[in-house]
């Protein structure tokens, strides 16, 4: 006999997700913000009905987003930091918005279809589709910044940025990435690369940092542009947007802009080379198929491959936080 726990945990995952976008659609988190509340004044202030209100708060306290002293609730360190939108420099709010709610309703038929969300041919149609006015840019960012923040603190910290002076961050969004390395290491300059419509974030964000006076911004296509040279070139969740014979020539495009004794750093939420263990990584690269024909997520082997063709060496593979890893290569000189 075995135990059907393994698929009922699943269905409680799915229900704990479900509790917490509740709250999040509901306002919960913000208006915890303000001060500890009762269970009258929750329901008083968002409107709720008062018959499942006290489960839904206590459902919150067992996930480990609220903490009740007495009768009062406040937001758990976690939630104070992630789930408040008036710190939309870590909120994540927005992301579960985006990826938990409806979206994953399309995944049985792209399974049948092989056709992407909204009939996005590749990775140019859907940033054409998902920027269709500053606000959405602006919210993808955020999200951007959100969901990368983890990474880019351990990249801040594991990866030898004294050995270099300068960096530019490939598809950089609000530059999450160039903002916590920079603010780490004072002696390194960073320029973010990304398409235009990026420009107004990317200022705006490294500003409120106050590292704007190390950062520029450079509007360019990474497929018809070079990259601007520097010691360092990173692509963070830029490759899984694409077809694997366009990574090729993004990695050899980056070997091109390095000086030899430069460095590529991929980071992405990479696949275990067995293809057992990352189940995220796997279910990134399903949302990579829902979103844009191509794209997937991958290995740490497969990206070794790539580097490789593309001229680099020294190439290791690193583990940064929660399921994402980098990829580091060199370019030895000729
Ligand atoms: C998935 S986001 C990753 C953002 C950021 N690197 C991170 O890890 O949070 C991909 C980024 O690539 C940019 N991008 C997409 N197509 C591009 C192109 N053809 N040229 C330059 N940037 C592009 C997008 O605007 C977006 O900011």
């Amino acid at each position: 006999m075995t135990s059907p726990q393994p698929l009922t945990d699943l269905m409680w995952a799915h229900w704990k997700t479900r509790t917490l976008l509740a709250a999040i659609e509901l306002g919960l988190f913000a208006e915890l913000v303000k001060g500890p509340l009762t269970v009258p004044e929750v329901r008083d202030r968002l409107g709720l009905h008062p018959r499942p209100v006290t489960d839904f708060l206590d459902a919150l306290v067992a996930l480990g987003l609220l903490r009740r002293h007495h009768d009062r609730y406040e937001n758990a360190p976690e939630a104070a930091e992630y789930l408040d939108p008036g710190r939309p420099e870590t909120y994540l709010g927005d992301s579960f918005i985006t990826q938990c709610a409806g979206m994953g309703d399309d995944l049985t038929s792209v399974l049948r279809t092989g056709e992407a969300l909204r009939g996005a041919r590749d990775g140019r149609d859907f940033y054409a589709a998902v920027y269709h006015d500053e606000a959405s840019v602006r919210a993808f960012q955020r999200d951007m910044t959100a969901l990368s923040m983890g990474s880019a603190r351990a990249i801040a910290e594991k990866f030898p940025w004294h050995e270099h002076r300068s960096l530019v961050d490939v598809g950089c969004a609000e530059g999450a990435l160039a903002g916590r390395v920079l603010l780490r290491h004072p002696h390194l300059n960073a320029v973010g690369f990304d398409l235009p419509a990026a420009r107004a974030g990317f200022e705006s964000y490294t500003s409120q940092l106050g590292v704007a006076d190390r950062t520029r911004f450079a509007a360019g296509d990474f497929f018809e542009d070079e990259l601007p040279a520097a010691d360092v070139l990173v692509f963070g969740h830029i490759l899984h947007n694409w077809s694997e014979p366009r990574r090729i020539e993004l990695l050899r495009k980056a070997h091109a802009a390095l000086p030899p004794g430069g460095r590529v750093l991929v980071y992405e939420t990479l696949i275990d080379d067995e293809r057992r263990r990352n189940a995220v990584g796997m279910i990134l690269s399903l949302i990579m198929h829902v979103e844009v024909p191509g794209g997937s997520d991958y290995t740490g082997a497969e990206c070794e491959r790539w580097l490789r063709l593309a001229g680099f060496d020294k190439i290791h593979v690193e583990h940064l936080d929660g399921p994402e890893s980098m990829v580091v290569g060199v370019k030895s000189a000729a």
